[in-house]
């Protein structure tokens, strides 16, 4: 990397075409210096702005030399961003080595250290203990009560626990002498003799390995000897489940290959026969793959489907940058030119060429264009949107300060992360942030917002919050909304808080969408009032990194029983041995993060894990059932490497850009294709290799298909664990079971402790501050605490039933319009005509049966339900007359409103019953007793 001299003179406020004339330079030092003082509200006054003051005493500008421990500590020392003296020269030695100070683009980033500046410290808070803690407590007081029975004589109790080491070799005794019974885990001879029929190459393969895993096992029991079938398969059935073999003979190719310790089998380029997943078919077993050639891609379907809308909704636009194929830099990009600071802050985090995205959407952004983008993840969306942003902010009115961008985030960390990021490429203008999540302190970022930040990253919840209780924070002036991971912020969950946003930003703002998986429902798009926005679509939807390799491993159903025995899913059993042998084996270099679907599975794991050892100890768990700066903090270690086992829910899944993850396992299938694309998106990032495995169990065969299905054929693999090392390992973690019981046990007494002392702490407190506590106004909400866990409920279900609701989609699609050039199947496929309509006409007359049958039904309950009722008391009442209708009638008559009794609408009265006539209303206009009631309600008549 080059080094070399930048000097920022004046003219650096704005490029030469810019949007807006530039302010003058006296406007800039005023307000930067204002804004260096800002900080000051965190408690981190000092330096920065006695230096900035110091620097404005001096009659010339003075040298300013920037080296790489400034540019470290500016955006940790300061949430609000480097503000950028207007004139900075810099040191001749200085070079731009991608290390000074980046956050992004190079192997050790640092964006989370921004969350830490606002990260509440309670000193008087009990501290929450990690698994690890606890469990390197119950170690020393093991030892210590090993130690006492030392001193007391009695050496027994250490042979009672047997060796790790021990134990494995004893079990691999076992397994030599056919001892071990593993259930789940079919033997492979038998399973081979089960399944002749299937391909004879198996047989021959199968055949190959034996020979080759006979020495093998004598020479090392634990070493892998090639591909091998686990979960109870044979080889002949696990390779037909991807539909491996076919495809293998067709190409003449060797389908097995050997990767690390376990084998990877290959799908060469028959893939595409299987891409075409049909969704709908539940009933189908999946063996039948003819049918699916039939089917039109989801893309295409939900394009045919939105075309004409989409038409109307979007403003036309072509990839123009992308497809021109010229080399472009960021000093080259069409139609703007961006300020030299940007420029410097670009080329100071190793960023000079604009990926696809960034090299559309930066321009239109700065048109001021609302903008729905999206494009595979790891491919700069976040830069994307920020260059836009700053720079249209490098041309406001500095007088005028207050909040004029909004970014918004699903997650926290995320948020986090893309507060960083836009702190770093700011770095070198006035620009201030703040950041706004849940979970971290309220109090810092209201100080915060009263010093009106330019931009505000916030996670849904608390934007709201602060718009509603935070007196001197509001949305009037916000001309750009960001919504980073859109389609996750249009769902069901943040429905009602984004619509709550939207009526307090201004109706003129500009809007911006950014995801991989980016919705195309137009209808949910037009919820966000964007004018004429531009689509933007660099990859095909559905479409998983380039450099990412995707492996899939099987996990079979348990024996009849065993899933009921263990009360969980079937294959539950063998999973937790899989994903170890794997972490231990195959997966045990580099950074992994491991997806888990539920909170308390990726706490067991990591239990499991830490009281496993041989490396996998190194691990940290990422879950909502953890404190915010424990969330933080395990980022940290991970992003750091110190942890190189990231077991996290789906609050990991999106957005959050670590470098040097290598692997991602799913230790089961996501529910929906976005799930797994955004799961799978956290490797092979920014052009990086990556490679991602996912256990699938019977169901999930279909969604396997259909993320198989853009993926190229050559970055498909099927893989294999020897059956014997699962074997070995699920009795490891068998032995672990009594520990794991015993860890969750101290868990919940710590949590009984903390929550008392969490009482405590509150009683006190409120013996103490009474007065002031109580003289607080209680901070409002939009929702009733029952709306919100509604909401919250609702979001988690939409979230989860993407895959179901698709199918249901797809399966009504199938009914109203076959979109498919060639249709599908149905029940009445090959019958004659007659026969045919015929068989419709009983189907009808079925269902007209059973709707009758079912309204019978609802009457009778309902009547029986009645007659149930107390019978009530009622008062007397004026008798009906007669001709007078009961349906709508009567409801009318029945509960009157506040508003009716004071017009005088009495129960039976005759105005309560009929519309007035035109002679009743002519009175009622010349007065009468209509105009009497009204008149006790309405103003006073005015008096000529
Ligand atoms: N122009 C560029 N040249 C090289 N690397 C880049 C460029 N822009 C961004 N990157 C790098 O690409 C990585 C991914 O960027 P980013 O997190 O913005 O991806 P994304 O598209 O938002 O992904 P996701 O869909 O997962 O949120 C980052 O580490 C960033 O440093």
């Amino acid at each position: 990397m080059a080094g070399f001299i930048m000097t920022l003179d004046s003219d650096d406020d704005g490029p030469a075409r810019s949007p807006s004339p530039s302010p003058p330079p006296s406007s800039t030092r005023k307000t930067s210096s204002k804004n260096d003082a800002a900080p000051a509200a965190k408690g981190k006054k000092g330096k920065a702005a006695k230096g900035a003051k110091a620097k404005g005493k001096g009659k010339k500008l003075l040298d300013t030399v920037v080296d790489a421990d400034d540019d470290e500590d500016t955006p940790v020392d300061s949430p609000r961003g480097g503000a950028a003296d207007e004139e900075v020269r810099m040191d001749k030695g200085f070079v731009f080595d991608g290390l000074g100070g980046g956050f992004i683009g190079r192997e050790r980033n640092s964006v989370w250290d921004s969350g830490e500046a606002y990260i509440q410290k309670r000193p008087n808070a009990m501290p929450r203990l990690s698994v690890d803690e606890i469990i390197a407590r119950r170690a020393a007081i093991k030892s210590a009560e090993a130690l006492l029975e030392e001193s007391d004589g009695d050496e027994d109790g250490s042979d009672e626990e047997l060796d790790d080491e021990e134990l494995e070799k004893e079990m691999m005794r076992d397994l030599e002498n056919g001892d071990l019974d593993f259930e789940g885990l079919d033997d492979e001879s038998d399973d081979a003799g089960e399944d002749d029929e299937d391909d004879e190459d198996d047989e021959d393969e199968s055949d190959v390995e034996e020979k080759e895993e006979a020495p093998a096992k004598k020479a090392a029991a634990r070493k892998d000897v090639g591909p091998q079938i686990v979960g109870g398969g044979d080889e002949a059935d696990e390779e037909d489940w991807l539909g491996l073999k076919e495809k293998k003979s067709d190409a003449g190719s060797e389908a097995e290959e050997k990767v690390g310790e376990d084998a990877e089998l290959d799908g060469p380029s028959g893939f595409a026969a299987l891409a075409d997943v049909d969704m709908s078919d539940a009933e189908d077993d999946g063996d039948d793959d003819s049918e699916y050639d039939e089917d039109v891609s989801p893309a295409d379907r939900q394009s045919r489907a939105d075309a004409a809308a989409a038409k109307a909704f979007f403003t036309s636009h072509e990839n123009s940058t992308t497809l021109s194929r010229k080399p472009l830099s960021f000093t080259t990009l069409p139609n703007c030119t961006l300020s030299r600071q940007l420029l410097l802050a670009l080329g100071s985090l190793n960023l000079s060429t604009p990926t696809p995205i960034q090299a559309e959407c930066i321009p239109l952004a700065m048109l001021g264009k609302d903008i729905v983008a999206s494009s595979a993840t790891g491919s700069g969306k976040t830069v994307a949107f920020w260059v836009g942003v700053l720079e249209r902010l490098l041309h406001r009115d500095r007088k005028n300060p207050m909040t004029r961008v909004v970014v918004m985030c699903p997650t926290r960390e995320l948020a986090v992360q893309v507060h960083g990021v836009g702190m770093a490429l700011a770095r070198y203008t006035d620009v201030s942030f703040c950041l706004c999540v849940g979970g971290l302190s309220l109090k810092v970022q209201e100080a915060e917002l009263k010093q009106r930040p330019d931009v505000v990253v916030s996670t849904p919840g608390r934007l709201i919050d602060h718009v509603r209780n935070t007196p001197c924070f509001s949305m009037d002036g916000v001309e750009v909304l960001v919504l980073d991971e859109a389609d996750r912020m249009l769902e069901e969950g943040f429905r009602d808080e984004l619509e709550e946003i939207i009526s307090a930003a201004p109706r003129s703002r500009q809007t911006l969408l950014f995801s991989a998986t980016v919705t195309e429902s137009i209808q949910q798009l037009t919820r966000l009032s964007m004018n004429k926005p531009v689509r933007v679509k660099i990859d095909e939807m559905g479409a998983a990194a380039k450099g990412l390799d995707q492996e899939f491993l099987r996990v079979r159903g348990d024996k009849a029983g065993e899933s009921i025995e263990l009360n969980s899913r079937s294959g539950e059993r063998h999973r937790e041995a899989l994903l170890v042998s794997l972490c231990t084996r195959s997966f045990s270099s580099g950074r992994t993060i491991i997806f888990f679907r539920s909170k308390a599975q990726a706490h067991r794991m990591k239990i499991l894990f830490s009281l496993f050892g041989k490396g996998l100890e190194k691990s940290d768990e990422l879950h909502g059932d953890l404190t915010q700066e424990q969330r933080l903090r395990s980022l940290k270690r991970f992003r750091d490497g110190e942890a190189r086992f990231l077991l996290a829910t789906d609050l990991a899944s999106r957005g959050l850009d670590i470098k040097g993850i290598e692997n991602v396992i799913n230790y089961e299938m996501p529910k929906s294709i976005e799930i797994y694309l955004h799961r799978v998106g956290r490797t092979a990032r920014a052009g990086q290799k990556g490679r991602a495995l996912t256990l699938v169990g019977e169901s999930d065969r279909k969604l396997v298909k259909l993320a198989m299905k853009h993926a190229p054929p050559e970055s498909i693999k099927q893989r294999t664990i020897p059956g014997d090392v699962v074997a070995v390992v699920s009795k490891q973690l068998k032995a672990l079971e009594p520990d794991v019981r015993d860890v969750m046990q101290e868990e919940k007494e710590e949590k009984e402790i903390r929550r008392g002392n969490m009482e405590l702490q509150k009683a006190q407190n409120m013996l103490e501050h009474e007065d002031e506590i109580k003289s607080r106004p209680a901070r409002t909400w939009f929702q009733s605490t029952s709306e919100k866990n509604a909401a919250k409920n609702l979001g988690k279900a939409e979230h989860n039933s993407k895959f179901q609701e698709k199918t249901k989609k797809r399966a009504l699609d199938e009914d109203e319009e076959p979109l498919s050039k060639a249709p599908k199947r149905t029940p009445f496929s090959g019958l004659s005509r007659r026969e045919k309509r015929r068989k419709m006409a009983m189907r009808e007359d079925e269902e007209d049966r059973a709707s009758g049958a079912q309204r019978e039904i609802g009457s009778s309950i309902r009547a029986a339900k009645k007659a149930a009722l107390p019978g009530k008391i009622h008062a007397a009442r004026p008798e009906r007359t007669p001709g007078q209708g009961e349906g709508k009638k009567k409801k009318k008559g029945g509960k009157k409103s506040v508003f009716d009794r004071e017009m005088g609408v009495a129960d039976g009265g005759a105005a309560s019953d009929k519309r007035p006539g035109k002679r009743e209303r002519d009175m009622m206009k010349g007065g009468g007793g209509a105009k009497h009631s009204l008149g006790r309600m309405g103003p006073k008549p005015k008096k000529r």
